[in-house]
Formats: C-alpha cells, sequence, structure tokens
C-alpha cells in the first residue's frame, strides 16, 4: 500500500435492498445530490477558511517547540502535563500511537510524560508520589484558560512546584491569546507561553503546540505530523465528489445517522490506537451533538461516537454488536503495516488447538480476526467501513487527524449545526464556578444552591446494608 490512508465504504452499501445500508443506486445520486454541499466546504479548505486549517500556519512555530522541548528535555526527568477534554486527548495519542503504551517504563533517555487529566484526588496522589517535584517540568494547557478542574490542578502543582525550588520560569503555559486570567498569570510569572490559534476549538488543537510539544519532548517530530495532515488536506481538496473518500464516508454515515443509525462506532485494531479513539468521541460528540441548527430549529443532531479495541472488546462488547439493537454504524480501523510483527513458533503441535499457529504472525492474525469480526457484523445487516493505515508513523497520524476533524466539519454541513462550539457543556460548568464561589459567577449562586435543594430533595436512595 503506498497512500497514507485508504477507506472503504463498500459494506455500508448493498446492491440488494437490504436494511441497514445505503442503497447502491442512492449512492449513486450522492454527487448530484450533494455535490455542492461538499465543493463548498472544499473551497472553505482551499482557501483556508475552514478553522481546522489553522493547523498549518502552526509549521513556522515548530522551531520555538523543539528547542522549549529540548531545554525542558535536558533540565527534567518528568513532564507534567495538566489538561483535560481537547487539551489532553490529543497529547495522549500522539504519544500512544508514536511510542506506545509503555513509554515512561522505557530507558530513552528523555522525560517521562504524565497527562493528568482529572482531579481525582487519588490521582493526583499518585502523580505526587511518582514525579518528584523538584525533577518535574510544568506544562498548563488550557485553550480558554478557565476550565476549572485544570486550573485546580495548576492552583495545586504550581504551589509543589515552587515549594520544591522550581523555577517558575521553566513553566509552560499554552493558551488561547485572549486578555484574560492564565495570560496575566503567563506574563506575572515571565514564563514560556505559547498560544493556540484564536479560532482552533480545543478538540482541533493537537495539530497546534498542544499536540506539538508533548510529541518534541517524547522525541516525536511535529513536522511529520503536519506533512501527514497536509497530504490528507490535499487528497480531501484535489478530488471529485465521486472519487472523493472523506465526501463517500461522510454522506454515508449522515444517511445511515436519517435511517436510525444513532450510534458509531470505531473499533480500533491496535492497542496503540486506543487513545485516539477516544480523541476521536470527543471530536464527534461535541461536534455534532446539537440541539439547534445554524437557522435555530430545535433538531437534536448528531450520531453516538462509542470506541472499541480490536481483539480484545471482540471477546466482550461484539456479542451486543451483532446480536442487540440495530442502531449502529462500525468503522474499523487498522494499520497495514505493522513495525515489528512477531512470529508464532511451533510448539504443542499435537494438539489440534494449537498446531494451526506455528509459522503465522501475530499481525497476520489481528488482520484476519478484524475481517473476520466486520465480515460477520455485515452478514447481521450490520454497515461497516474500514479505514486502513499505511503504519504506525507521525505523519500517517497526522493524516488520520485531519482526516477525521475534516470528516466531523462536513458532516456538520450536512447536519446544517455549529462543529465548533459546545453550548451543552457550558451550563454545568458554569454550576460549578458558581457553588464552587467564583466571583463573577455569585450572582447565580443562591438560584443553583436552591435548584441543588431542590434536586437533593427528589433522590431516592436504597441501602444496601
Ligand atoms: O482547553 P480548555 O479550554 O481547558 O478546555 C478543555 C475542554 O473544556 C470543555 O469541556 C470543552 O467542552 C472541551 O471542548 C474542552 O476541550
Amino acid at each position: 500500500m503506498n497512500e497514507i490512508i485508504n477507506v472503504d465504504i463498500g459494506h455500508l452499501l448493498s446492491r440488494e435492498e437490504r436494511t441497514g445500508f445505503v442503497p447502491l443506486a442512492a449512492f449513486e445520486n450522492f454527487a448530484a445530490e450533494y455535490g455542492e454541499a461538499f465543493m463548498e466546504f472544499q473551497s472553505t479548505l482551499k482557501e483556508k477558511q475552514s478553522p481546522i486549517t489553522l493547523s498549518f500556519a502552526e509549521e513556522e512555530n515548530i522551531p520555538r517547540i523543539r528547542s522549549l522541548a529540548r531545554e525542558l528535555s535536558e533540565k527534567y526527568a518528568n513532564v507534567l502535563l495538566l489538561g483535560i477534554g481537547g487539551s489532553a486527548l490529543g497529547a495522549r495519542t500522539v504519544l500512544q500511537f508514536l511510542k506506545g503504551p509503555f513509554y515512561n517504563l522505557e530507558k530513552h533517555g528523555r522525560p517521562r510524560l504524565f497527562i493528568l487529566d482529572n482531579i481525582d484526588p487519588a490521582l493526583v496522589r499518585k502523580v505526587d508520589e511518582l514525579a518528584d517535584m523538584r525533577k518535574t517540568a510544568l506544562v498548563y494547557t488550557s485553550k480558554s484558560g478557565s476550565t476549572p478542574e485544570t486550573a485546580a490542578q495548576f492552583i495545586y502543582f504550581y504551589n509543589k512546584y515552587k515549594e520544591a525550588g522550581g523555577n517558575v520560569k521553566d513553566i509552560v503555559i499554552i493558551c488561547d491569546p485572549g486578555e484574560n486570567g492564565i495570560n496575566r498569570i503567563a506574563r506575572d510569572l515571565g514564563c514560556h507561553l505559547l498560544h493556540i490559534p484564536r479560532n482552533l476549538g480545543g478538540r482541533y488543537s493537537v495539530l497546534s503546540p498542544v499536540g506539538f510539544l508533548p510529541a518534541e519532548v517524547a522525541g516525536i517530530d511535529a513536522r511529520q505530523l503536519l506533512e501527514g495532515a497536509a497530504l490528507a488536506h490535499q487528497s480531501i481538496i484535489d478530488s471529485p465528489p465521486p472519487e472523493n473518500a472523506l465526501f463517500a464516508l461522510g454522506t454515508c454515515l449522515y444517511e445511515l445517522a436519517r435511517k436510525g443509525k444513532s450510534i458509531h462506532v470505531l473499533f480500533n485494531y491496535s492497542s496503540f490506537l486506543s487513545e485516539f479513539g477516544l480523541w476521536f468521541v470527543q471530536l464527534w460528540a461535541e461536534s455534532l451533538g446539537k440541539r439547534l441548527s445554524l437557522d435555530g430549529d430545535v433538531v437534536n443532531a448528531g450520531t453516538t461516537p462509542l470506541t472499541s479495541l480490536g481483539a480484545t472488546d471482540q471477546h466482550s462488547i461484539l456479542q451486543l454488536f451483532k446480536e442487540g439493537p440495530g442502531d449502529k454504524v462500525f468503522g474499523f480501523v487498522r494499520v497495514n503495516n505493522m513495525p515489528e510483527d512477531v512470529i508464532i513458533p511451533n510448539e504443542f503441535s499435537t494438539e489440534k488447538e494449537y498446531a494451526y499457529f506455528a509459522g503465522h504472525t501475530m499481525g497476520e492474525q489481528l488482520h484476519i480476526e478484524q475481517l473476520s469480526t466486520e465480515m460477520s457484523l455485515v452478514k447481521a445487516d450490520r454497515p461497516c467501513y474500514r479505514v486502513t493505515l499505511k503504519d504506525i508513523s507521525a505523519d500517517t497520524l497526522g493524516a488520520l487527524f485531519y482526516f477525521y476533524e475534516a470528516l466531523t466539519v462536513y458532516t456538520a454541513g450536512l447536519w446544517n449545526i455549529n462543529p465548533f462550539d459546545q453550548p451543552g457543556v457550558e451550563e454545568g460548568k458554569n454550576i460549578t464556578y458558581s457553588l464552587m464561589g467564583r466571583q463573577d459567577y455569585s450572582h447565580r449562586r443562591a438560584e443553583y444552591e436552591q435548584a441543588v435543594e431542590q434536586y437533593n430533595q427528589e433522590r431516592r436512595i436504597f441501602k444496601l446494608e
């Protein structure tokens, strides 16, 4: 395979009248029906009007990010990255896909990377124990600078870091360029400050300092991530609708959603892709799950993203996928060229359950199991598509990120919704601010406290004693 990614949508379609698939005739009519909308979307990419294209201008910041990563790597044994949602999931994905799940246990002469994306005190304590603050660099990533979980983490670890005699000038803050508290703190501390382009939303920010700095700390070339994204971008804008992978997949997913396929499962066949699955869940859910259309109509748009890991989850959730409600569409992601395949030796050859493995590789087995799972789902009338990645490399991952970002934005256009806001998340944040006593939210505190009181009165608790 020479292409960086290929997308097979053949099993989202059906020649006969099979429920749950896109009829071939309808697919052949896609260009006439949706081609114009797609070409408009292509123009926004071509003219760099779409926020996701802001990543490309980030290339000019890579030298600075690289030298900062080098400086941190020389001075510190650990890098503690504080962030949540889009400020953590991309970094986790990059690290896992390109360095594997055991990066922190390996000997590589680079800092260990801890990505803390929760305020669970038990977790915070564990990081406290593991990362000696005298040898730990702090990276505080928050697009808005006001996310309460990350702010609490930063206050805590900033205090620990200072107590341990840390140089505050070494702290890195990655945020929006607005005039706000986080920028003022960065200026007052005189620490490193990297900006995320204002219109590049958090969940689209992996191809910016948010993903580039942790990548470079781990020895991953951020430029290659961007090169892969640029390749995907070019392919998406160059191919006319009938030959365009993104057009075919996005339009099929939209059509299937309208036919009741309300769950989009991403079934990743690599243990190096499970974090990618979680990155996808945020991207798809926050971008497409919208109550209102761009015209203000109530549409309750979107499909529910789920992520699964193959072959592992064949032994758990697959039963439901195959025989439970027929409300899902499945996307399989597999890696064509496994870097270091493992040959299964010839042992226990007199036993039929073991003899057949001799000489096969685990990569081969993984691919066969992926195919078998996909085929058995299709046979049970479950529509499936497959994304094949050339290999495990930074350019392939960059292409994959960009492909799914573009897919999300194109699909949002079909739903006629805004893929760049997240109004549904704001209310919970506002309640938290008020209840925690944030001054500029104090005017709503009484109202929320009363609501909490009423809410608690409605609880019905049954005890196990
Ligand atoms: O990067 P931050 O501004 O701290 O935001 C972190 C996360 O906060 C909110 O929950 C948003 O809904 C997410 O989209 C965002 O990724």
